[in-house]
């Protein structure tokens, strides 16, 4: 029947018919929106996507294997190559055999991330194809013309009827015409949306209009001043999406709030991006491993496992004992060279903090929250069983995975300690070992897409925690380093967690209390981290340390920064300080008022650091001055607020501070003004004179 149906409709189709009349109120073909995101972009992935399974016959000439060979088959060139381990086991990939396509699979996401094709575009003038016989121009043309009129008046119906359907970008025509037109537009939007909210209230969401919204709302902010409702603010645009947001995704409102805020408001990324990342939250990372440069060489371990149906290519370019798993035939997390030890499952981004501690042979070096090990087999792996680990964990519990993974990997230069790390400093000693990796308890917010329950359960008061200890533990990190330490005097920190209280403003109150500074982490990829955020201005070296992102690396959200001793005082410096010379990329925008009526950015400067974008700069700070302005402003503490304290987001102060900041425009616009007034009243008067001159055939300079 259906058949029958789609051979008639190709036949009528050949035969050409003539156009049929539309009815005054027939909804008109749906057009492609305006609206409509593009066709999802490709992640910029650092990692590969994910990939078909190849036979898994092991060739002899496998192009893995191949490409393995090119890199460096020798132990001792991959162990020099600063390359590193896993995470926690808890966070591991383990045999689960999950996708890891950079894809997803998703529908609903994808759906989200396509421009929607359903119905197609209606091709201009299809409707006047015809089989008459009458084919001269001029009846062509009248029908063209008929059919132009006919458009333009069901333009207003179209838009009429499509509204429930489809709110379509606002159309901008020009003129009166324009004008009244984007009202009627922008009102039936309006009154549309209030319904639709008003609706909501009374019934669970519905996905497709919360999708709908969500994506109109991206869109106008991408493109504020252009796009927005008459009488919108960025605020009303900013907090329907975080609710909306939240009921999508399901996140709760603090942390769907921080996510908004940091990306929408304090613009740390094109609004486009915050989608983009909780769209990669949604999908899982691909499954790595790292292979134990103690027992094999990464070729060798790349064609035993191909052979048992393991399908896998090197990481990347920047690690040599990396592998990334498409899939696999076997539990990868139960063969029997993993049980030997030569590889540890563990995620690309866990690589990064041991990469940047870079440790050296025969050092003494502490691991201050080590369970399950990942990290910990990487450093001895790198210093080949040489020197001391400390490998401290303060939890019991996690010890036993920590000691069967250290003796599966044949670790032997590890002592494994049981101390709260804040305890450290005083069982160790202090200024006594050469490194130190505070890879530190957090929020885990940068690895949502392994822990979904991260979305529902963490408050601001968890953020709160998490950072004071942080502090804490960072300080007991750098206690413990010997600053006159021949080859070492280096902390590296970090987290996987993408908050800013947890990562900048840790870094930043630990430069304020110890005699360190940031140095670059040695990874040629990453984004810079933040140098400002609300209130706060962190020292602009910040922007040495790294975040990476889902959305952008393929990778789990984290952070790593690296720290050197200066000296053993534990005093802040008082003598001025080297000046820190910072080369500044493309900083981000500062801030947005977003209960801007006319959505333009308000970028504030401060002394410390000017915006840029794609100019390169170079700031010289001294970290004396840094460090009396920021006691002067005292606003230096956090990230986020302190406990207790005020929070700026949403409140009647700070939309009152902003509209300050308004007003203080409109007083440079006046100013302008006057100083035009100025200029066009001496304009006035060196015309008036020449015309004089004129007059009297006089010449007047
Ligand atoms: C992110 S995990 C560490 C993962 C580990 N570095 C790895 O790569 O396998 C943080 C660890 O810190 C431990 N921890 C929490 N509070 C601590 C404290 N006060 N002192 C030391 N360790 C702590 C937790 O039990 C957890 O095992």
């Amino acid at each position: 029947m259906a058949a029958t149906a789609l051979s008639k409709r190709k036949e009528a189709k050949s035969q050409k018919p003539p156009p049929r009349k539309k009815q005054r109120n027939e909804p008109p073909p749906r057009k492609k929106l305006r609206n409509e995101l593009p066709p999802r972009k490709k992640l910029r992935n650092e990692l590969p996507p994910r990939k078909k399974q190849k036979t898994v016959s092991f060739p002899a000439k496998n192009p893995i294997k191949d490409d393995l060979i090119s890199d460096s088959d020798d132990i001792d060139e991959m162990v020099e190559e600063h390359g590193q381990l896993h995470e926690d086991q808890q966070h591991q990939g383990s045999d689960s055999g999950s996708e890891m396509s950079s894809d997803g699979d998703d529908p609903l996401a994808d759906d989200f991330l396509l421009g929607s094709d359903d119905g197609g575009s209606v091709e201009k003038g299809s409707d006047l194809d015809s089989d008459s016989d009458e084919s001269d121009i001029e009846v062509k043309a009248r029908a063209d013309e008929e059919e132009k009129v006919r458009e333009e008046e069901d333009a207003l119906e179209e838009l009429k009827l499509n509204i429930k359907e489809e709110p379509d970008e606002f159309r901008l025509l020009t003129g009166e015409i324009g004008t009244s037109f984007r009202r009627f537009h922008m009102v039936m939007i309006s009154s549309y949306i209030t319904k639709e909210l008003e609706e909501e209230a009374n019934r669970p969401p519905d996905l497709q209009s919360l999708q709908r919204r969500i994506k109109e709302i991206v869109r106008v902010l991408s493109n504020f001043k252009s796009l927005r409702q008459e009488g919108a603010t960025r605020k009303d645009y900013v907090e329907q999406l975080t609710m909306d947001l939240g009921s999508y995704y399901g996140y709760n409102e603090f942390l769907i709030g921080a996510l908004v805020e940091v990306i929408c408001i304090f613009n740390m990324f094109p609004v486009n991006e915050l989608m983009e990342l909780i769209e990669a939250f949604e999908k899982p990372r691909p499954i790595c491993l790292r292979t134990n440069t103690l027992k094999a060489r990464r070729r060798d371990l790349a064609g035993v496992l191909l052979n048992r149906g393991v399908n896998l290519d090197p990481l990347s370019k920047w690690s040599k004992v990396g592998l990334v798993v498409y899939d696999s035939q076997v539990p990868i997390g139960a063969t029997p060279e993993y049980m030997a030890g030569y590889y540890m499952l563990q995620s690309a981004s866990s690589f990064l903090p041991v990469m940047a501690l870079a440790p050296q042979e025969k050092e003494r070096i502490v691991d201050m929250a080590a369970a399950p090990g990942g990290k910990t087999t990487y450093i001895s792996a790198i210093m080949k069983n040489s020197g001391i680990v400390y490998a401290n964990e303060m939890k019991e519990s996690r010890l036993k995975s920590l000691t069967a993974n250290l003796q599966r990997m044949g670790v032997t230069n590890t002592i494994v300690c049981n101390y709260d790390g804040r305890e450290l400093p005083k069982a160790l000693g202090q200024n006594t070992v050469d490194r130190v990796l505070l890879d530190a308890p957090c929020s885990g917010t940068g690895v949502i897409s392994k822990d979904e329950s991260v979305k529902t359960s963490k408050t601001l008061e968890d953020i709160h925690k998490c950072a004071h200890l942080q502090k804490e533990l960072l300080l007991a990190a750098i206690d413990m380093v010997d600053a006159n330490s021949k080859s070492g005097g280096y902390i590296v920190y970090s987290t996987c967690s993408i908050m800013i209280p947890e990562n900048e403003a840790v870094i930043d109150y630990a430069l304020r209390k110890r005699d360190v500074k940031l140095v670059p982490c040695g990874l040629d990829f990453g984004r810079p981290g933040f140098v400002r955020f609300r209130e706060n201005r962190f020292h602009p070296t910040l922007e040495k340390t790294r975040r990476f992102y889902p959305h952008v690396q393929n990778m789990d959200g984290f952070f790593v920064a690296k720290l050197k001793k200066m000296s053993n005082s534990k005093l802040t410096p008082t003598a001025p300080e080297p000046s820190a010379t910072v080369e500044q990329g493309s900083e981000p925008i500062d801030s947005v008022d977003i209960n801007s009526d006319e959505g333009e950015f308000q970028r504030r400067s401060s002394k410390e650091s000017i915006t840029a974008e794609s100019t390169k700069i170079t700031i010289t700070v001294s970290k004396e001055s840094y460090m009396k302005k920021s006691k002067e402003s005292g606003k230096l503490q956090n990230g986020f607020p302190e406990k207790g304290k005020h929070v700026p987001k949403f409140t009647a102060k700070y939309w009152k501070e902003r509209k300050q900041q308004r007003l203080s425009r409109e007083e440079i616009a006046k100013a302008r003004e006057e100083k035009r007034q100025t200029l066009r009243e001496d304009k006035k008067k060196v015309e008036g004179k020449k015309r004089a001159a004129k007059e009297s055939g006089g010449n007047v300079k």
